[in-house]
C-alpha cells in the first residue's frame, strides 16, 4: 500500500468491537415545524429520542456551496450530497464546471465542441436534456448558452428536445420554460431552431440505474424517430393540452411522450445520419442509460429500429468516467480523489453497502467519488433491492424494510467493519408531492432505524445516521417572507413542493460500542456533508486523511 493511503489509530477513540453503521435517510432535513413537514409530521419516537442526547445530535449543511454548488441558492441533491459525504471533500460540481466553461469559453474549444461543430452547416444539432432552472441535472440558461453558443458558430439548424420536470422546480411551471424557449429560438438570427420532441422526466429518456428501460425507448421513440402517441404542431400546445384537467394535472415529471410535426404530420426534428445531438444534462444517473443507447453502435437492450449513421454524439459532461461514457463531451467532469472507499480497502476495512434501485448507485457510484464497481470486491459487498415500478406515493414504504433486514444480516454477520445504507423513502415520496405519503414514509424509516440501532448495540457497535439533503421536511410552497403556503387559485389547495430543499442535515452518532467520552465538537458551526466522512472514520476507530474536512467529534 502506498504509505500516504496508510490511516493511523486515532490517538483518543479505540477501534468498535462491532462494525459502524451509517445509514443515510435520503431526503430528510431540518426545517419549520409545522404540518407541511412530514419530517416533523410523522410519528419518528426513535429519531426523536436520538435527537435529544445531549452531544450526539447536531444538523449539518446540505446545499449551496458547502457541497460544490454555485451558490447558496442552490438546494442540495443526491450527487452531490453523496460525493461529500464519501469524499470528505468540497469539489465543483456539474453545475459550476458547466458555468465556468461558459464564462470562460473553454466550453467552444473542447474535443466535444469540435465534433458537433462537424454539423453545424449541413446538418442538424440535437439538444436533449432537463428543461428547467432546478440546477440538480441540468440549467435552462446554460442550455441557451450552449445553443446560442452553436448559433454564433455557425450552426444552421437545431431542435431541442425536451424534458418537462415539475420535480426540481415547482409542478406545473413547464409552460412557463416551455414558452420562453420558444421565444428564444425564435429570436436566433440565421438559424432554423425549433422543439422537435418531449415528454415527462419520469416517464421518458430519464431513466436511472436499470429501474425501467421503457422509458429510455419511449426516449429514443420520440426524439430519434420521431414516434409518440400524441403529436402537436407546438410544443406549448403539447405541454398544456397533456397536463389534462386543471383540476386533477398530470404532472409535469410524468407527461406522456410527444412529437412535434409540420402541417403534414411530419416530425420536424428526427435524428437523421450526420446528426450532432447534445445530453445537455450534467448529471450522470439519468443519463447514462441514454448515451448507452447513442452511443453503443450493437446496443440491444431494446429495439432502436434506426441508428443514425455517422452521429456526433456528446454528454455535456463525461457520465460515466470508468465506462467512458459518453466517450467524447463538452465538459470535462469533477474530479474526485482519495475517497473514502479506497482508503477503507486498503486500510483492510471491510464493506457492506446496500439500498434499494433508485438510490444504488447513490450509495456506491456517488459514494465514491463516480466510480462504478467496486475498488476492492474481496472488502466490498453491494446489495441492490430492486425497487418497485410505480408512483412512490401509492407505496410509500418501498423497500425500507428490506433494506433494514439485509442491513442487520450484516451487522449480525461478523463480516463487515462497516454497514452503509440509504434509505430513499424521504426522498422519492417527498418528490411526488403527497403530504400523507410522506408521513408514512418518514415514519417507515423511523422504525427502520430503531430495528438497526438495536442490531448495532447487540452488536457492540457504533453508529451515525444522516441524510444527504432536505426533501420530505418541506411539502408545500411558501411565500419567501412568511413561509405561509401559498394557495393554488383553481383548487384552493395549498401548492404542493416536489423538490429538494434548503434545509440542514441532523447528524446523529451512538451505539453500545460508542465510549461515552465521545461526542460532537461545538467549534464548526458551519460544517456541511464533508465533514461527515471524517466522523466515521474516527468512529471506525481510525484518524481521517488530512485533506478532509475536519470530523465533527472529540473523545473529552
Ligand atoms: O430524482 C432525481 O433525479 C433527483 C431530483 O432531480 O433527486 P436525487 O438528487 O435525490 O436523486
Ligand atoms: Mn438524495
Ligand atoms: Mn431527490
Amino acid at each position: 500500500m502506498a504509505p500516504s493511503m496508510q490511516l493511523a489509530p486515532h490517538p483518543s477513540i479505540p477501534k468498535p468491537e462491532g462494525p459502524v453503521m451509517v445509514c443515510i435517510l435520503d431526503g430528510w432535513g431540518v426545517n419549520v415545524e409545522d404540518k407541511y413537514n412530514a419530517v416533523f409530521s410523522a410519528d419518528t419516537p426513535t429519531t426523536d429520542a436520538l435527537r435529544a442526547v445531549p452531544r450526539r445530535y447536531r444538523s449539518v449543511k446540505a446545499h449551496g456551496t458547502a457541497v460544490g454548488l454555485p451558490s447558496d441558492a442552490d438546494m442540495g441533491n443526491s450527487e452531490v450530497g453523496h460525493n461529500a459525504l464519501g469524499s470528505g471533500q468540497v469539489v465543483d460540481q456539474g453545475a459550476r464546471l458547466v458555468d465556468m466553461a461558459l464564462e470562460s469559453g473553454k466550453m467552444f474549444e473542447g474535443a466535444g465542441w469540435k465534433l458537433i461543430s462537424g454539423a453545424f452547416a449541413d446538418h442538424t444539432v440535437h439538444f436533449i436534456g432537463l428543461l428547467s432552472d432546478g440546477g440538480v441535472h441540468s440549467r435552462f440558461n446554460q442550455l441557451i448558452g450552449c445553443i446560442k453558443g452553436a448559433v454564433e458558430r455557425g450552426a444552421k439548424r437545431i431542435r431541442v428536445h425536451i424534458l418537462t420536470d415539475g420535480r426540481d422546480v415547482p409542478d406545473g411551471s413547464s409552460a412557463a420554460f416551455v414558452a420562453q424557449l420558444q421565444e428564444d429560438l425564435a429570436g436566433l438570427k440565421g438559424c432554423d431552431a425549433k422543439i422537435a420532441s418531449g415528454g415527462g422526466r419520469m416517464n421518458i429518456t430519464m431513466d436511472r440505474y436499470e429501474a425501467d428501460w421503457s422509458m429510455v425507448k419511449r426516449g429514443w421513440d420520440a426524439h430519434v424517430l420521431g414516434k409518440a402517441p400524441h403529436t402537436f404542431k407546438d410544443a406549448l400546445t403539447a405541454v398544456k393540452t397533456l397536463r389534462g384537467d386543471p383540476e386533477n394535472p398530470i404532472s409535469d415529471q410524468y407527461l406522456p411522450a410527444f412529437v412535434i410535426v409540420d402541417d403534414d404530420g411530419k416530425p420536424v426534428g428526427t435524428i437523421e445520419d450526420g446528426d450532432a445531438v447534445v445530453l445537455f444534462n450534467f448529471r450522470a444517473d439519468r443519463m447514462v442509460e441514454m448515451s448507452k443507447a447513442f452511443e453503443y453502435p450493437d446496443f440491444d437492450i431494446f429495439d432502436r429500429v434506426r441508428y443514425p449513421a455517422d452521429l456526433k454524439f456528446v454528454g455535456m459532461m463525461q457520465y460515466d468516467g470508468d465506462l467512458l461514457l459518453p466517450k467524447t463531451y463538452l465538459v470535462p467532469p469533477p474530479e474526485i480523489k482519495g475517497v473514502s472507499g479506497e482508503y477503507l480497502v486498503k486500510n483492510g476495512i471491510t464493506t457492506f453497502a446496500c439500498s434499494e434501485t433508485q438510490k444504488f448507485g447513490h450509495v456506491t457510484f456517488f459514494w465514491n467519488g463516480n466510480r462504478s464497481g467496486y475498488f476492492d470486491s474481496s472488502k466490498e459487498t453491494y446489495l441492490e433491492i430492486p425497487s418497485d415500478n410505480c408512483p412512490f406515493n401509492e407505496k410509500p414504504d418501498m423497500k425500507a424494510v428490506e433494506i433494514m433486514e439485509a442491513g442487520r444480516e450484516a451487522l449480525r454477520s461478523g463480516k463487515y467493519q462497516m454497514v452503509r445504507l440509504n434509505f430513499a423513502n424521504p426522498d422519492m415520496v417527498g418528490h411526488t408531492g403527497d403530504l400523507n405519503a410522506s408521513i408514512r414514509a418518514c415514519a417507515v424509516v423511523d422504525e427502520c432505524v430503531a430495528e438497526l440501532i438495536k442490531v448495532v448495540d447487540e452488536v457492540n457497535g457504533r453508529f451515525l445516521v444522516t441524510s444527504d439533503h432536505g426533501n420530505s421536511d418541506d411539502m408545500v410552497q411558501r411565500e419567501k417572507k412568511t413561509l405561509k403556503p401559498l394557495i393554488d387559485k383553481d383548487t384552493g389547495k395549498p401548492m404542493p413542493l416536489t423538490s429538494h430543499t434548503l434545509a440542514p442535515v441532523p447528524v446523529y452518532i451512538g451505539g453500545k460500542g460508542l465510549p461515552a467520552n465521545v461526542v460532537l465538537r461545538d467549534d464548526l458551526p458551519d460544517a456541511g456533508l464533508a465533514n461527515i466522512t471524517a466522523t466515521y472514520i474516527n468512529l471506525l476507530g481510525l484518524q481521517a486523511p488530512e485533506k478532509y474536512k475536519p470530523s465533527l467529534i472529540v473523545a473529552e
